[in-house]
C-alpha cells in the first residue's frame, strides 16, 4: 500500500479571478511541474495551520483571509524522481495575505488569468480545479417572469457593474419571437463586460440565438450522448446520477438542487449541506449549489466542495435590500 500523505494547499487569488502557481524547484520529486505553494501537513497540525505555515516558508507571506474549499484524493505513480503516494490535498482560498511574496525555495511565480492558463505542465492532481477555477463564483439565472422586463434588465445591468461572469437566460414561458428578442437585449447589455450568457433551451437554439453556452435541465442531460460542441455546457442534477452522466459527458458544469428548500419549487424540501457535501465527494466536474441560495451561503457551499453558488431571486434581491 502506498502512504497517504496530507496536503494544505493555498490558492492566492485576487479579486479578478487571476490566481498564481509557482514551479516544484529542483531536489524535489515532480521538479520544474508548476503547482499551487503548499506542502504536507505536519502531525499535531489542522490543515488551516499547515496552510499558513507553508505560505511563511515557501513564500513570506501571512494569509490573513482564508477559506476552505474542495478536499481531492490523488494517487501518483512512482516516477523517475518521486515514489509512488496517494495524496488527500485540501485546497483553500487566500484572499488576501500581508508581506510582499519572495520566492524562498527559488521557486519562479505565473499569475493565470483563469481562462487562460499559460504555464505548463501542472501537477495532474490540480486539472479539475482549474477548471473550476476558469468559472466564476456566482451563477445568476434570469427572472423576467416574476421581475419584468425593464426591472430584470435594470437589475442586470447593476449586477454586470459589480462584476457578474455567468448568466443564465431561463425563460421557458416565452414564445420564440419573444425569447429571440429578449434574447438579443441581454447579449447586448452583456456584451462590454466580461460575462458568458447561458441559454437554457437545447444547443441548437442557444447557437442560433448567439448564446456563448447552453444550460440543459435534467431532461435533456439525460438524453444527451455527447457535448455539443462550440458551446459552454451546464447541466441541472437533482441526484447522483445526473451528476455522473454531466461528468461522463464532460460538461464545463453543473447545478445540483434543492439545496434548501425555495420559493421557486415549494414542494420540494431541500437536502440539505450535509447531504449535498456527500454527493460532490470524489466527483471532478465543478458544481454549483442551487436553491434557496444567497450571496451569503458563498462560503458555506465553497466549504462544501462546490464551485460556488447559482440564483435567481436571490440574487437580483439582494440588491434592492
Ligand atoms: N504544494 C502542492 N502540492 C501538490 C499540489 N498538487 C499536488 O498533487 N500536490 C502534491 O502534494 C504533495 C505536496 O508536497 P510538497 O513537496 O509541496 O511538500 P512540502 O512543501 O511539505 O515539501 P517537502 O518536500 O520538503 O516535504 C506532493 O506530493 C505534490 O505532488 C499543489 O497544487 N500544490
Ligand atoms: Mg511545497
Amino acid at each position: 500500500m502506498t502512504k497517504l500523505v496530507q496536503v494544505a494547499v493555498a490558492i492566492l487569488i485576487r479579486p479578478n479571478g487571476e490566481y498564481l502557481l509557482a514551479s516544484r524547484p529542483q531536489g524535489k520529486g515532480w521538479a520544474g511541474w508548476w503547482e499551487f505553494p503548499g506542502g504536507k501537513i505536519e502531525s499535531g497540525e489542522t490543515p488551516a495551520q499547515a496552510l499558513i505555515r507553508e505560505a511563511q516558508e515557501e513564500l513570506g507571506i501571512t494569509p490573513t483571509q482564508t477559506q476552505p474549499w474542495i478536499k481531492r484524493r490523488y494517487d501518483y505513480p512512482a516516477t523517475h524522481d518521486a515514489e509512488a503516494k496517494t495524496v488527500l490535498l485540501h485546497f483553500f482560498f487566500v484572499h488576501a495575505w500581508q508581506g510582499a511574496l519572495q520566492a524562498r525555495e527559488g521557486q519562479q511565480f505565473a499569475w493565470q488569468h483563469p481562462q487562460i492558463g499559460n504555464v505548463t505542465p501542472v501537477l495532474p492532481a490540480n486539472a479539475p480545479i482549474m477548471q473550476a477555477l476558469s468559472l466564476p463564483p456566482v451563477y445568476a439565472i434570469s427572472n423576467v417572469q416574476e421581475m419584468g422586463e425593464p426591472t430584470f434588465l435594470q437589475a442586470l445591468k447593476r449586477q454586470l457593474d459589480q462584476g457578474l461572469q455567468l448568466l443564465q437566460v431561463r425563460e421557458p414561458q416565452l414564445d420564440s419571437a419573444a425569447l429571440a428578442q429578449l434574447s438579443e437585449q441581454i447579449l447586448q447589455l452583456c456584451a462590454p463586460y466580461d460575462c458568458r450568457c447561458l441559454l437554457n433551451a437545447s444547443p441548437e437554439q442557444a447557437l442560433q440565438l448567439g448564446y456563448q453556452g447552453v444550460h440543459l435541465n435534467s431532461q435533456r442531460l439525460l438524453a444527451m450522448s455527447v457535448k455539443p460542441d462550440h458551446l459552454l455546457v451546464g447541466a441541472s442534477c437533482h441526484n447522483l446520477e445526473q451528476l455522473q452522466k454531466a461528468q461522463t459527458l464532460q460538461l464545463d458544469f453543473a447545478l445540483l438542487s434543492p439545496v434548501l428548500p425555495t420559493k421557486s419549487h415549494p414542494e420540494a424540501a431541500g437536502m440539505g449541506w450535509e447531504i449535498f457535501e456527500d454527493m460532490l465527494n470524489g466527483l471532478e466536474i465543478p458544481v454549483y449549489a442551487l436553491g434557496g441560495m444567497r450571496p451569503t451561503h458563498l462560503a458555506q457551499a465553497q466549504a462544501c466542495g462546490a464551485r460556488g453558488i447559482a440564483m435567481q431571486s436571490g440574487l437580483w434581491q439582494a440588491q434592492l435590500a
